[in-house]
């Protein structure tokens, strides 16, 4: 059985004082919570405040991005092992904000991958259809490209002991939720394709995440199938009290 995993993505959102009080409320409301793992993932900046504050807590910490290059002339770049040093133990990768604003590619998204696990960070790796896509019925290509783009370039390793994270376009910040049937439909296709290139048993024990819109009221039911492992939260990550409601229905799972 995989465990599940919730992952909260600050985004950029909020200042020291913010993220420290965010990440103690949260210590506070899921002390003791068990049968699911917990990460939050705040803007680099705040990186070593939110792991001091979560230090001795079960909540993990994730940066958004680290750099496709070990070190030097990256200007404006944090690199995967000063991500490390800092406290982090998961990155997210590959976030369609990322790939809409910033122009990443599967090369650079693969590179920024290669740089987590050579400093021992597990990658989340983010994919997901437009709503052109999907209406253009392009979803299965547009993941098994972005999946098979990184995994190409990453070898027999792999994504490591790293998630995927199934994310539709359409449906982040929207308040438009995937259906339970879709996000399944997705994650199912999403497991194939790792399965074909890391084997049934790595591609079993994967944890494959929902992103997009989820919230405490819509959780249980997307949790609830089989190959939703967890969720990538957005903007119910920013309320301790929605996270820890997100958290709750993942454990009860
Ligand atoms: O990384 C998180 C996703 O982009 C989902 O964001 P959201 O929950 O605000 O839709």
């Amino acid at each position: 059985m995989r465990r599940p995993l919730i992952a909260g993505n600050w985004k950029m959102n909020g200042l020291s004082a913010d993220a420290v009080a965010l990440a103690g409320a949260l210590r506070d409301r899921l002390d003791g919570l068990e049968g699911v793992d917990r990460v939050v993932c705040p803007p680099h900046i705040h990186l070593a405040a939110v792991a001091g504050e979560l230090a001795q807590s079960a909540i993990a910490v994730g940066a958004q991005n680290c750099a496709d290059a070990p070190q030097g002339a990256r200007t404006g770049e944090v690199a995967a092992d000063m991500v490390a040093d800092a406290g982090a133990r998961y990155v997210i990768l590959g976030h369609s904000e990322r790939r809409q604003y910033y122009g990443e590619d599967e090369a650079l998204i693969a590179a920024r991958c290669g740089q987590a696990l050579a400093a021992g960070l597990r990658p989340i790796l983010c994919v997901g259809e437009t709503l052109e896509a999907r209406e253009g019925d392009r979803t299965e290509a547009t993941v098994a490209e972005q999946i098979h783009g990184v995994l190409d370039r990453l070898g027999a390793e792999g994504l490591g002991e790293g998630v995927v994270a199934y994310e539709p376009v359409w449906a982040i910040g929207t308040g438009r939720t995937a259906t339970a049937e879709q996000a399944q439909q997705v994650h199912g296709f999403i497991r194939g394709q790792l399965a074909e290139r890391l084997g049934g048993s790595a591609a079993d024990a994967m944890r494959i995440l929902y992103g997009g819109s989820m919230k405490a009221d819509n959780a249980e039911a997307l949790l609830a199938q089989p190959d939703v492992d967890g969720g990538l939260i957005g903007g119910a990550s920013l309320q301790a009290d929605s996270f820890a409601a997100i958290c709750a229905a993942a454990a009860r799972g």
